[in-house]
């Protein structure tokens, strides 16, 4: 099955105003606003969420969120909504990355918590999973990702599956300059698939978009993004640069149409 390319850049806690507007308006100038082999998206911090979105509105840039809360509007001090993305035309959102895995110390419940309530509002979730260095070296891969896959998506219906996307990230490769090798992510990603199957079905399996995140950068995307399980990249220090950042989405585009 043809799945859409998704490349997201995830900006993390990074940018100016003036930086991130000029970073969107360098996107919006190059994407095309009808790609139907690429959906492109950033995502950046909060307090630039509004006015990022009002520079790739009508574009083909779409803006996403990199967290969220679970809860409806109310007393929860220094949390955001997902009625308020949706609000500001917000329509996705990354949940699980690892930096809040690990720094933030969020847990499987919390994250499927963010995981229900970011579907009921109707945002597209983008489900961050992977393992440690330390994990990989003693062979628990595929273990870790099943504990993140089973808690993250735990009381998610099949129905909800075109809302969600899958972003392996294996935590050693992320922002160190290390890239799994293609066919460590490969191997990955069709573990994933398989779970996704055995857990829900082959249609679902089919269709979910599985991307790959860990220093993607415009050397190594377009042989990652050629094996057959990966679906598009989470793209974290090189989302934060035109230069490479649009190589990349040009490499999805090359391979959506070849
Ligand atoms: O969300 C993005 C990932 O954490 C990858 O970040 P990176 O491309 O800087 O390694």
């Amino acid at each position: 099955m043809m799945r859409r390319y998704l490349v997201a850049g995830n900006w993390k806690m990074n940018t100016t105003r003036e930086s991130g507007t000029q970073l969107a308006q360098a996107l919006v100038a190059e994407v095309p606003a009808e790609n139907p082999g690429v959906e492109v998206l950033v995502c950046p911090p909060f307090p630039y969420l509004t006015s990022i979105g009002d520079v790739v509105n009508g574009s083909g840039v779409g803006f996403g969120a990199q967290n969220c809360y679970h809860e409806a509007p109310g007393a929860f001090t220094g949390e955001t909504a997902t009625e308020m993305l949706t609000d500001i035309g917000c329509r996705s959102v990354i949940l699980g990355h690892s930096e809040r895995r690990h720094i933030l110390k969020e847990t499987d419940a919390d994250i499927n918590l963010k995981v229900k309530k970011a579907l009921a509002s109707g945002l597209q979730v983008i489900l961050c999973v992977g393992e440690l260095q330390s994990e990989r070296e003693a062979d628990q891969t595929e273990a870790v990702l099943d504990t993140q896959m089973t808690g993250g998506l735990d009381g998610v219906d099949a129905s909800a599956f075109d809302q969600i996307v899958i972003a392996y990230e294996p935590v050693w490769a992320i922002g160190t300059g290390l890239t799994a090798t293609p066919d460590q992510a490969e191997a990955a990603h069709q573990y994933l698939r398989n779970w996704l199957k055995d857990k829900y079905s082959a249609e679902i399996s089919d269709a979910t978009r599985i991307l790959y995140g860990g220093s993607v950068k415009p050397d190594n995307a377009q042989e990652l993004l050629s094996q057959e399980n990966v679906d598009g990249a989470l793209v974290g220090g090189a989302s934060l640069k035109p230069e490479l950042f649009i190589p990349i989405i040009q490499a999805a585009s090359g391979l959506a149409t070849s």
